[in-house]
């Protein structure tokens, strides 16, 4: 099993991976991403920067249990940076507490850097050439995989861990088994390698073996210290600090040396052997570790110190007097000729792109010149070329570039809208007939202006408020003219994206943009010979404007994408809720399109203005809902008629036609009455001297108005008496004071009007 796994449900697909990883060792999939692990280096930056924990290092606590419970001798060895996790419990403590679960002998990892440390003194004492350290896995993996021409410059020895298990299984035979303990991921890789098997046989976290002690409910603190066994490191107990190194291997270090080259980090360490492998660095000895504070900052570690207290632990733990209680065997001669080792290419190199798969892969996520190339690193990848690399080589697919599916969410958003609106326009034809209703005075100069302007060629501009009825307006402007028998095209332009506007309008070549997979005509091409209607022309872009007016003098169109003009016959019908000539004056719309558009004008008149109409156009409406609904519908109460005629209708008459479709759904018999209505409605009814007016009309309206007059004035006069103070005047007036307080609002009376009322006036 790999090292690092991932958890497949929990990948969201953040690409913080993909961002972190130094080596590019991350595919992503459909649904997640993936590690490549012939390209991996174990550095663990994946498993450290994934927010959803999706990365997880393999589980190796169930082979360590029972590895434990077989009849093999389990020897544990803590790598030198234990002192760094476990700070809060005496060494000899941890050396129980792994006695306690089994393991035969507890050794101190950090001897291993003093089982290589004459080797690495002698190798790099050599000048012939670069020597690059192998103690860290990350550091070899990385030259092996990535950086082959390196690879005769490692130092041909082991690494500590390895050392340390050679050494056991020398001394103690190749049956024992050695788990070694560490903060270290790529550790994990190495005991895989083919040069490098059988040395040890599990590698487990600290923080996998704090499991263990956890599930056992073994409580270090309260064991009794026991010694180590094996024998005592020194100065190895340094090697795990950034530095440490030179210490270990009791190797000069003097930092005027421009020869010699030390550095822990990603950053630092890339640099260096990008350095060296172009050939513009050669050091004598680089030693190098990946992870940042050197092997005391493994992915493994302990993040809640800092680094500067970790050191001091290292530190302070190679100055303690430990208990080590070698057995016989492990004082005897050390056999050392394990120590040494080899280092192959695992290099698997990834097809380059040219510069015209580039191109193509760029250009598929509308990436056509250097500034549409954000380099906003979303995808993970430091720019939008290395992204499209990527692409190329199979790591990355096309629908990681944020800014791409933003745009796309955006055009399907507008696509959609637009689709909803046809679609609702055709629901609302379906059920309207296309004749405007009316016998207002300003509805009747509508239809003349309508009658008039018809059958001429000229352009036409509707405005009015939403729902006024502009876009019937256009239709019967259509009826009316001489192309009727041609097609009346209608477009919202405030629903789609400006570019996609464009093509919707003038239509578009195969290939001009993302998704322009076939040649498709634009409106004005179907609307030939007939009439094109601009719903909303206030909320096109200046841009568009010029190529709109440049259309309307010329009569040709030019698709997007395309270079020859196309000639067309369209009349212009355009509408509009917005203020053009202060767009004009605000240089949100062209004035010459202005001009061009306000030859003949027709102001829709809003809903409040055309209250005699009101009744017709209701019925009107019941009659369209009665269709519509299938349900028979005969006539809508007088109250309900008055409350209609007095409510101010801000949506006009779209408004107006919802509410009797509504009210046609509530109505329980064959009447629309007040109580179907909407409060805003009904509510606004109560008190209107519109409402007293009409009722004349009927005995019980007539009755129903003297009730609210004398009401009225009873309210007036209760009040009077009580001077204005409401409480009194209920108690008076043996009503509950909300009571009052309702008929005062219903009424519209203020305490204070009776109040300020000079004494004679009073009811
Ligand atoms: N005078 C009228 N007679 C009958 N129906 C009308 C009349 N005026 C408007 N309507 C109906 O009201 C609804 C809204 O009208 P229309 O869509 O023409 O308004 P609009 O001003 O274009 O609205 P918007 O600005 O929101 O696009 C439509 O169903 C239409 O048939």
């Amino acid at each position: 099993m790999e090292p690092i796994i991932t958890d497949k449900e929990k990948c969201r697909k953040c690409y913080c991976c993909v961002r972190s990883c130094p080596v590019k060792a991350i595919k992503v999939e459909k649904r997640y991403t993936e590690i490549i692990f012939d390209r991996c280096i174990g550095c663990g930056n994946c498993l450290s920067n994934c927010p959803q924990r999706a990365k997880m290092v393999a589980d190796k606590v169930g082979v360590t249990e029972s590895l434990l419970t077989s009849e093999d001798e389990v020897i544990a060895v803590l790598g030198s940076s234990f002192p760094a996790f476990f700070h809060n419990v005496a060494p000899g403590k941890l050396v129980a507490g792994l006695k306690r679960i089994g393991f035969r002998q507890v050794h101190e990892g950090a001897y291993g850097a003093e089982l290589i440390a004459g080797d690495y003194a002698r190798i790099t004492g050599d000048n012939d050439r670069t020597h690059i350290s192998s103690h860290c896995p990350a550091i070899v993996d990385l030259i092996e995989r990535h950086y082959p021409k390196l690879l005769r410059n490692l130092v041909p020895v082991v690494s500590p861990m390895i050392a340390m298990g050679r050494y056991l299984k020398g001394v103690l035979g190749p049956k024992a088994k050695v788990v070694y303990i560490s903060s270290c991921i790529a550790a994990k890789f190495e005991t895989q390698m083919t040069e490098t098997r059988g040395a040890i046989d599990i590698v487990l976290t600290y923080r996998e073996l704090e499991g263990i002690f956890r599930s056992r409910q073994i409580s270090l603190p309260t064991l009794e210290a026991l010694p180590f066994d094996g024998l005592t490191p020194t100065v190895g107990r340094l090697f795990p600090i950034n530095g440490g190194t030179f210490r270990s291997f009791s190797m000069p270090s003097n930092p005027l040396d421009t020869e010699v080259v030390s550095a822990c980090g990603e950053v630092n360490v890339m640099g260096i052997i990008k350095d060296m492998a172009a050939g513009r660095i050669a050091p004598r000895f680089a030693d190098l570790r990946f992870c940042y504070d050197g092997c005391i900052g493994g992915p493994g570690r302990n993040s809640d110190l800092t680094e500067f207290y970790r050191r001091n632990l290292i530190i302070n733990h190679y100055k303690q007097d430990i208990p080590h209680e070698p057995a016989p065997h492990h004082l005897s001669p050390r056999e050392q000729a394990g120590l040494t080792r080899t280092f192959a290419s695992k290099h698997a190199r990834l097809e380059s792109p040219k510069g015209n798969d580039v191109r193509k892969i760029l250009q598929a996520t509308s990436k056509y010149s250097v500034k549409d190339e954000l380099n906003c690193r979303a995808c993970g990848y430091r720019t939008c070329r290395e992204y499209a690399a990527a692409v190329y080589q199979g790591l990355a697919e096309i629908e990681m570039c944020l800014p791409y599916n933003l745009q796309q969410l955006e055009e399907d958003r507008g696509r959609l809208i637009q689709k909803y609106e046809l679609a609702r326009r055709e629901l609302d034809r379906e059920y309207t007939d296309e004749f405007i209703v009316g016998n207002d005075r300003k509805t009747l100069e509508v239809l003349d202006l309508i009658k008039q302007v018809g059958p001429t060629p000229t352009t036409v501009l509707i405005r009015g408020e939403s729902g006024t009825g502009k876009e019937l307006t256009a239709r019967a402007i259509h009826r009316f003219s001489k192309r009727n028998d041609k097609p009346l095209v209608t477009l919202n332009c405030t629903t789609i994206t400006d570019s996609l506007l464009e093509s919707e309008l003038f239509g578009h070549k195969r290939g001009a943009f993302t998704g322009a997979i076939a040649e498709k005509k634009g409106l004005f091409e179907a609307a030939d010979g007939g009439t094109i209607f601009l719903d909303e022309i206030g909320d096109i872009t200046p841009k568009l404007q010029a190529e709109l007016l440049r259309v309307l003098d010329t009569g040709e169109v030019r698709p997007v994408g395309g270079t020859a003009a196309r000639k067309v016959d369209v009349r212009l019908i355009a509408a509009t809720n917005r203020n053009l000539e202060e767009g004009v004056r605000e240089g949100w719309f062209r004035e010459d399109l202005y001009y061009r558009l306000n030859v003949f004008t027709i102001t829709m008149p809003p809903l409040r203005n055309r209250v005699e109409s009101i009744p017709i156009l209701a019925h009107h409406f019941m009659e369209k809902a009665s269709t519509k609904l299938n349900k028979r519908l005969s006539a809508i109460e007088e109250r309900a008629v008055i409350a209609l005629t007095t409510y101010p209708w801000p949506g006009n008459i779209r408004e107006m036609q919802n509410v009797i479709e509504r009210a046609a759904v509530l109505a329980h018999d064959d009447v629309i009455h007040l109580e179907n209505l909407p409060l805003a409605l009904s509510e606004n009814l109560e008190g209107s001297p519109t409402a007293d007016l009409d009722m004349r009309s009927s005995f019980r309206a007539e009755r129903e108005r003297h009730v609210v007059k004398l009401e009225k004035k009873l309210i007036q006069r209760y009040l009077a008496e009580a001077n204005g103070n409401v409480s009194r005047a209920a108690r008076l007036a043996n009503i509950p004071r909300r009571t009052f307080y309702r008929l005062l609002d219903k009424y519209r009376l203020k305490e204070k009007d009776v109040r300020d009322m000079p004494r004679e006036d009073r009811p």
